[in-house]
């Protein structure tokens, strides 16, 4: 299919087993865009997520890659063409050091001339530099969020999706995601984050997608978004 986007959901349906989570999702991603995935719990913005990474497979509708469809493509033939995630609850290894973590995973998929790699990653999360032979299991919550998405940056993804990154951290290290996500749009990331924080969402992402019941219920910019707090009230219970 030609397509100018990078990412293409068309007629998105999706669930598990008997029970239907998603119901028809249309939406699209341009390079260098951020895009918020917003709605309250149990909506289906992970579900959404787990379609376009390959982890569950649509029942109906079609995801396309630059013209090539993912539907039927396996997980680690999805991640090659360089979308990677950031997956709710980290899922780090705890038998792996943080090196290991950050080089068994590492390629150049965008790219791009100016690469992730181990120095840069432990340039922008210095923690991680000092938990270097560390096991992943040794880690606290925030710096195996860190190692997570060094991970994701390790393969110099083209599209960087990031499920709750900043759920049940401390302020602080809360802080410290937002202020990586804010330097990788300055450097044109792609990426397509599901986090709780509106607020810190509509300044950090161009433009928003609402779930509800796994239909899109409203899209958007950021500035629209803001105006608007009816939205953050009906569909996010903020
Ligand atoms: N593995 C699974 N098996 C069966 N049902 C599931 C599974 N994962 C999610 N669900 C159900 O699918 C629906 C959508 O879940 P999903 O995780 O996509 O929601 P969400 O919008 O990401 O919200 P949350 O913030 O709670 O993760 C929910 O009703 C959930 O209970």
């Amino acid at each position: 299919m030609a397509d100018k986007h990078l990412l293409t959901c068309k007629n998105l349906h999706a669930g598990y087993g008997a029970s239907q989570v998603l119901f028809g999702m249309d939406f699209t991603i341009d390079e260098g865009e951020v895009i918020g995935l917003l709605g309250r719990n149990g909506m289906g913005k992970s579900t959404t997520l787990k379609n376009i990474v390959g982890l569950l497979k649509p029942t109906q509708g079609e995801i396309w890659w630059e013209g090539k469809a993912l539907n039927t493509m396996a997980p680690d033939a999805i991640a090659r063409l360089g979308i990677a995630i950031v997956p709710e609850g980290r899922q780090c290894y705890p038998n792996l050091t943080v090196r290991e973590h950050l080089v068994a995973f590492a390629g150049n998929r965008n790219g791009s001339a100016n690469q992730w790699t181990l120095e840069r990653i432990y340039d922008l999360f210095p923690r991680l530099a000092e938990r270097s032979q560390h096991m992943g299991g040794q880690l606290s919550g925030g710096e195996q969020q860190m190692l997570a998405i060094g991970r994701a940056l390790s393969t110099n993804p083209r599209l960087l999706i990031l499920d709750e990154a900043t759920e049940g951290l401390a302020p602080l290290i809360r802080e410290e995601i937002w202020r990586c996500l804010d330097l990788l749009k300055q450097e044109g990331q792609t990426t397509l984050v599901v986090d709780k924080y509106v607020d810190k969402l509509v300044g950090l992402a161009d433009r928003h997608i609402i779930l509800e019941r796994g239909k899109i219920v409203w899209t958007g910019s950021s500035a629209e978004l803001d105006a608007d707090r009816s939205l953050w009230v009906r569909y996010m219970g903020v």
